[in-house]
Formats: structure tokens, sequence, C-alpha cells
């Protein structure tokens, strides 16, 4: 019998970490069938290590999204991951961690199978990052590209460093994004490899001559030396060096993609469909034409922007910042009174009643914007509450009104009209706020009056996988 082609893909998320089993079928209507699947939470918030990033810092310990990894990859069934052929990564854009060539990691052998634990390495400052002040992005020289910067950006960050801790950056020779991390730890990688995808997500990379603005970089002082090199999405960075979790030595591994790419990538059946991504923040997503570009001159003030997707073809996003970490944020801050009240309550237990709460009140006049985090292109809009009349007090009405605020918030940035005029027939949603909140589904529903079906949880962790086994491994043995 011929060997499957099995495929790991694995997504670094912000909240948690998901991994994929897939398989080609060609007698599937999909093409393909995910073997096998696995969650975990990463809960890798952590201090900032720079004092001076203040409280709008946000950066995760790198260990503990590596530790959910391992318990992601020891959860999946040690058979079909013997028989993986191919890994496919994505993850979080925007964020970027430092480690030491030749130092980023510690294989230790002494398990069933060798296992990496990442050593020499920094914090990954997030997308969710507010340390460049408004003045600070002010202050940086204007990029050569369509893309604007925007706090929590990789440069942006790097600038900052630069100027505020630049002891920090002597202490590293590469740099990336978490999921450029792991693959460069995979495969041995002497030098940090991106594809335009997270590239274009830091800020100073021109998607039409696929490199970085060097020469305004180098003349405001910027450490070009870190910069990773670039490939192309959808190509193969290289070959994992080690036996891993039962993966075979010498697993072809693909550069690492934006983790909102690749769910567009296995939820976008058709170029008619718009893929609505609600994580910890939110995307809606829909492609461009072949040959589109995007003008050069970016507008900060837009709320859609133009994401690289695939054989130099663009996405056109509406990406908010506020996502399901509104509703986490709601739900700690439940959390946190009940505390105070002297009562303890499960996260889960909070998501569960007020979703249920929310699914009996079909209505509400309570009007709430969630933006508790600003938007790119509104920074200062943040969160609101309106129309609030004593009827309208209940869990169940504030979280209906918190769920409708989330996606009007993403109307108002790509509303249901453009998406018509541009073709759209179709919504997909992804994302696991979504799969696991009837209320958004419906609000979603509500807002955008196409055709929806739900995606799965893991999208872009199949995304991921997809591109590897439709780019790599159906061509010839190379
Ligand atoms: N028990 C739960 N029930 C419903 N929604 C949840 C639950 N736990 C977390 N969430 C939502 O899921 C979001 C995280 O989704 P996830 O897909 O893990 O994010 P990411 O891909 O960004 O890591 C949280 O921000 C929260 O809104
Ligand atoms: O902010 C944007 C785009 O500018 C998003 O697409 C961004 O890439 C994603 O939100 C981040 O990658 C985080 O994704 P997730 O953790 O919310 O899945």
């Amino acid at each position: 019998m011929a060997a499957r082609s099995v495929i790991l893909g694995i997504d670094l998320g912000t909240t948690s970490v998901k991994a994929a089993l897939v398989e080609s079928a060609p007698g599937d209507p999909s093409g393909f069938l995910v073997l096998a699947s696995c969650a975990r939470a990463a809960r890798a918030e952590a201090a900032a290590q720079s004092a001076a990033a203040g409280p709008q810092g946000r950066e995760q310990d790198v260990s503990r999204i590596i530790q959910a990894l391992n318990e992601c990859l020891a959860a999946l069934p040690q058979q079909l991951l013997q028989e993986v052929c191919g890994i496919g990564v994505s993850g979080q854009m925007h964020g970027v961690m430092f480690w030491k060539t030749d130092q980023g990691c510690e294989w230790t052998e002494g398990g069933a199978s060798p296992v990496f634990e990442p050593r020499a390495v920094s914090h990954l400052v997030t997308w969710q990052d507010g340390r460049c002040s408004s003045e600070f992005l002010a202050s940086l020289p204007r990029p050569e590209s369509h893309l604007s910067v925007a706090s929590g950006f990789g440069c942006a960050t790097i600038f900052w460093l630069s100027k505020n801790s630049p002891e920090f950056l002597k202490s590293y020779d590469a740099v990336g994004t978490i999921h450029d991390y792991v693959v460069a730890m995979l495969c041995g990688l002497p030098r940090s490899l991106m594809c335009d995808q997270n590239a274009a997500s830091w800020g100073y990379f021109n998607t039409q001559s696929q490199s970085w603005n060097l020469e305004i970089l180098r003349t405001s002082g910027f450490p070009i030396h870190l910069l990773p090199d670039i490939a192309e999405a959808g190509s193969l960075a290289g070959r994992t060096s080690r036996a891993w979790f039962g993966v075979p030595k010498g697993t072809r591994v693909g550069v690492a993609l934006g983790d909102l790419q690749a769910s567009v990538y296995s939820c976008m059946a058709q170029r008619t469909d718009a893929v609505l991504n609600i994580s910890t923040s939110v995307q809606l997503a829909t492609s461009m034409p072949p040959g589109f570009q995007p003008a050069q001159t970016p507008d900060p003030t837009a709320p859609v922007t133009y994401f690289p997707y695939f054989d130099r073809t663009y996405l056109a996003v509406a990406a908010s910042l506020n996502g399901g970490n509104v509703l986490a944020a709601f739900v700690h801050m439940l959390v946190q009174w009940m505390a105070d009240l002297g009562l303890e309550v499960e996260e889960p237990t909070v998501y569960s009643c007020m979703i249920q709460a929310a699914a009996q009140q079909r209505d509400t006049c309570l009007t709430i914007t969630p933006t508790v985090w600003g938007e790119r292109h509104l920074p200062d809009q943040l969160a609101s509450v309106t129309r609030i009349s004593s009827s309208d007090l209940s869990l169940g009405h504030v979280t209906r009104a918190l769920c409708r605020g989330i996606v009007q918030n993403l109307h108002s940035m790509l509303p249901f009209q453009q998406l018509k005029e541009w073709g759209v027939e179709r919504v997909i949603g992804s994302g696991s706020a979504l799969s696991r909140n009837e209320v958004l589904k419906q609000e979603v529903q509500r807002a955008f009056p196409f055709p929806v079906s739900f995606g799965q949880d893991v999208d872009a962790a199949v995304g991921a996988a997809l591109v590897m086994l439709r780019r790599n491994l159906n061509q010839k043995e190379s």
C-alpha cells in the first residue's frame, strides 16, 4: 500500500497553539481530510523585559508557547506522526522575538523522541504591544511600502528597542516571528528566514520589490544585520534536523506563513468567498483580482489594508485589534469582580453562562463600541457603552451587545455593501472565538446577510498543512 501523505500543520496563535494532521484525499470534495487536531492555551503573557515599555508593553514567554506546542504534538496520534512527510507552520503576525544563532534552543534526547526547548531567546513582543506612541511612530522615517507602520509591528519594536534599550539588542543576532523561530529551530537554519506575508506585517518591506527598505533603515540607525532573509510564501525552508515527536528526521518544512493567510487558504473555496476570522483579534478578508497592486503610499486612516497572499496576489483585509480579546477582557473583569466579592468562578464557566444567557436574549438596545485597544486606523477610539436602560443590564443583554459590537465594529470597517460590490457571494467563518460562540455566529449572520458557513477551529493550522501539501509535496520529489 502506498505510503500516506500526512502533513502536520501548526498555528502559533496569540491565545492558543493549534496543530492538525491533514491527509490528501482526492476522493473528498475538499481534497483533504483532517485526521486529528489539537489546541492548547499558551497562557504565555509575561511582564515586559524592558521596564521602559510601560503598561502598554505586551510580551509573551516563548518557553510557554513552545510548551503548548509540545503538549499539542504529544496529544496527536503517534502512529500518524511517524507518517508525516511535511510540516507547515503559521502564527501570529507582526510580533518579533530575538535569539542567538546556534544557541536558540537545546534539543533533549531523553524522552521517547527529541524535543527542543528555547535557550538564549527573548520574549515575543506581540502585535498587541503599545509601547510605540504616536509621537514615537511619527519620529520614524516614512516607509517605502504600501503598509504604514503601527505599534506592535516588528520593525517599529526594533526601532524602539534600539533607541530605548540598546544593550538588549547586543545580546542577540537573529530575529523573527514566533513561527519563523520554530521553523529555524526545527531545521537548524543558520539564519532566520521570513516570507513576504510576515515581512509585510513588520513594516519597512516593499512587497513589489520583495525587499526590506534597507537604505531607509540603514540611514536611520536600524540594525539591518538582524533582518531575516526573504523567501517566497509556500516555498521550503529546509528539513527537520532531528526526529521530533515521531516525525522523521529530514521531513520537509515550509517557510512560516501568516495566520490570517493560512486561515484564508483553508477556508476560501471560491474567489467570491470572504473569510471572517474571530480569534484573539478579528479579520475580514477577501481576495483581490490577479494583477492588483495596492497604492504605494500608505493611508494610516484606511480601515482596509492589502496583505500579500500567494503568488504576488493580495487580500483586502479589515483587521480589527478587538475580537476575542474583548470577550476575554470582559470575562477576566467578571472573574476579578466576583473574586473581590469573595466568590471564585472559573473562566470557562463564565464563558458558558454568558453565551447561554445571550443566546436567550435575541435582541438588546444596549450599544457597545468594543474598541478597548483602539484601532490602527482610529487609535484614540476607545470603548464605550450607550443606550443603557435599567431593563438592559442582564448578563444576556451585555453579552449580546458585546458580541454585536465586535461584529458591527468590523462591519464599519468593511461593510456588507462593499463586499457585495466586490462580488463576494458567501462568508466563511473561522477562528475558535467564533466556532465556540453561537451568539457571535448569529451576529455575523445578522450583519453580513450572505450565505454563511463555518470552518473548523484549527483553520490556520489546516491551511499551513494544505499549503505544504499542494505547493511542495504534490510536486515531484525535488
Ligand atoms: N471557553 C471558551 N468559550 C468560548 N470562547 C472562548 C473560550 N475560551 C476562550 N475563548 C475565546 O477564544 C479566543 C481565543 O481564540 P483562539 O483561536 O485561541 O485565538 P488565537 O488563534 O488568536 O490564539 C479568546 O480571545 C476568547 O474570546
Ligand atoms: O492585525 C492583523 C493584521 O494587521 C491580524 O491579521 C494579525 O495578523 C493577527 O491578528 C495576529 O496575527 C494575531 O492573530 P490571532 O492570534 O488573533 O489569530
